[in-house]
């Protein structure tokens, strides 16, 4: 833990980076895999699992909690980490992708965005300055600039206006952010899938000689090689001495390519999510426990797992539990998934020390061929 922010490399593979990002509440051992916190819990889960499964820092989301409890109460009631019991970092995104993705955009301008509340119809506005008040009113450790994330195909100048507009905004955002030494506020690459505005919008930021940066605008349905082309532009534009964060992303054969590409941290709902509807990641694939050929499969998920969730509990019980809608079948398919993405971070970070990445990818996509044994 370090009072400032601090990003360190420790080791390099080919593209793939070994770091760790000191924070005041705070280490983050990357590559990392932060999960999603949205309203203020990882869903299904207790966070004190979260913590055990080896989660160094979880997202939160500006969207949703200026919405509900609302920004300001939550600064009344001591902040989100008193708020929600975790006392290591906690990243919060912007609200800019959630307003495009959830609630009924009203209007989009140089001043900011303004929407009706998908929870109650409330109007409201959010400027780029409002987003960092919001941020801090949350005690975030890693803030998000606000930007204009462009849904994929998109016309060339809808996305260079969106991308331009985009990086006047995060000069916005980084003067209401002003100097806070124990924090960071990361800019957001945008550019969708055409590699000079990638190029541009990396080099603009990076001239803002920020703490850290996000690659934006990916995560939207392109296709995987779509993503991957605008990382071999972007990553190599923005500084080597700061942590990169690919957002949104993904499965776990995203994240093993994003990685050999050079990205440090990632985000994604899909382990909880698919979770919470019966998919559970494995050593050995994908398995979808509403599959009617688990009904009576006595077998755990994985049995050398050190996972109570992955090792104590049969297939058919699983089975029966997604199959029966009850709560405990999301709560212990959440815990396998985590278990195994944090499973997976750790395989990475030990491949990268060790300079045996390409053999570790190689080994890891072919055990998820073997399926479901
Ligand atoms: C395709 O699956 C859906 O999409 C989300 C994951 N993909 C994703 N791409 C993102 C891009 C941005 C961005 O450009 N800017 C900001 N501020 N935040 C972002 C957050 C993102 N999340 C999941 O929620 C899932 O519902």
């Amino acid at each position: 833990m370090t009072e400032t922010f601090q990003f360190k490399l420790l080791a390099t593979d080919g593209k793939a980076r070994r770091g760790e990002v000191s924070m005041p509440r705070g280490t983050i051992r990357t590559p990392a895999f932060m999960p999603v916190g949205t309203v203020g819990t990882v869903k299904a889960m207790y966070l004190d699992q979260v913590r055990e499964l080896g989660a160094d820092i979880i997202l939160g989301n500006t969207y949703h909690l200026m919405l509900r409890p609302g920004a300001e109460r939550v600064a009344r009631l001591g902040g989100l980490h008193n708020f929600i019991r975790w006392d290591r970092p906690i990243l919060t995104d912007s609200g800019g992708f959630q307003v495009m993705s959830l609630s009924s955009l009203r209007k989009l301008n140089e001043q900011g965005v303004t929407f009706k509340s998908h929870v109650d119809g409330a109007l409201y506005h959010m400027s780029p300055e409002r987003s960092i008040e919001i941020q801090g009113l949350l005690d975030s450790d890693i803030q998000m600039q606000l930007d204009e994330c462009v849904a994929l195909p998109a016309e060339p100048n809808e996305i260079e206006r969106a991308m331009e507009m985009s990086l006047r905004w995060a000069e916005r955002c980084k003067a209401a952010f002003g100097d806070q030494p124990g924090k960071a506020m990361f800019g957001i690459v945008q550019g969708g899938d055409i590699p000079k505005l990638r190029e541009r919008s990396a080099l603009a930021l990076r001239d803002l000689d920020l703490k850290g940066y996000a690659v934006g605008g990916l995560a939207v349905g392109e296709p995987q090689e779509v993503m991957l082309d605008m990382l071999d532009v972007t990553c190599p534009a923005l500084p080597a001495e700061k942590p990169r964060y690919l957002m949104g992303v993904g499965t776990p054969d995203d994240i093993l390519k994003s990685v050999a590409h050079g990205i440090d941290m990632f985000d994604c709902v899909m382990p909880t999510r698919s979770g919470r509807h019966g998919l559970a990641f494995t050593r050995y694939g994908r398995i979808n426990l509403r599959n009617a050929r688990h009904a009576e499969d006595t077998r755990p998920l994985d049995e050398q797992s050190t996972c109570p969730a992955t090792r104590d509990y049969s297939r058919a019980y699983l089975h029966h539990l997604i199959r029966s809608n009850e709560s405990l079948g999301g709560m212990l398919l959440s815990w396998n998934n985590l278990a195994y993405y944090q499973e997976l971070m750790a395989g990475i970070r030990k491949a990268i020390e060790e300079g045996r990445y390409a053999d570790f990818m190689a080994e890891t996509q072919e055990n998820w061929k073997r399926g479901d044994l």
